[in-house]
């Protein structure tokens, strides 16, 4: 293995990048939990959709881990993956990373799971295709 399989790197696909804002933050210059919540929200349904072929709506949210403090003006980059697929349900994992201007390093700020379901026009569950 070389010294570069030991980088961590991110697992899933890039589905979401953004900057972050001085709207976004609290009175400690830091982004919001609930600001990197919403963007993780939007990754994972834009992948749920993509396989869902369709609309989908949140159903559940998952363990959140919040590793470490997002500042303002970070370029934050959501990956997301499917981790499980049922017969309208779509559980994915995801993953944000922060990059490091300078270097471009690329650090894990924060993951959690969230569940997405198949609904049709109606807002009615429906069977992923
Ligand atoms: C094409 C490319 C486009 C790309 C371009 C993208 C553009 C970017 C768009 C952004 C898009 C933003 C998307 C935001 C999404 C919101 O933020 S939506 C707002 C928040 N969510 C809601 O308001 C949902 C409210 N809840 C509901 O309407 C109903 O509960 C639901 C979700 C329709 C489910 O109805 P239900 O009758 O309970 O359904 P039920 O048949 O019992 O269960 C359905 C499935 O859910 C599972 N489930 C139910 N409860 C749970 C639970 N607590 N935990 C885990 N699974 C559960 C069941 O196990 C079942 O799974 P399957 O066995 O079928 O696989």
């Amino acid at each position: 293995m070389s010294a570069l399989d030991e980088e961590p790197q991110p697992t899933g696909t890039l589905t979401l990048q953004t900057q972050t804002m001085p709207r976004d933050t609290n009175p400690q210059g830091d982004v919001f939990a609930g600001w990197l919540m919403s963007q993780m929200d939007l990754a994972g349904a834009i992948l749920a959709q993509s396989i869902a072929r369709g609309r989908v709506t949140t159903v559940a949210v998952g363990s959140m881990v919040f590793l470490r403090p997002v500042p303002v003006g970070s370029t934050v980059s959501c990956y997301a993956e499917a981790i499980e697929v049922g017969r309208s349900s779509i559980r994915t994992m995801v993953e944000v990373w922060l990059t490091r201007v300078h270097t471009g390093e690329q650090v894990k700020v924060t993951e959690g799971e969230f569940v997405f379901v198949a609904i049709d026009d109606r807002g009615h569950t429906r069977p992923l295709p």
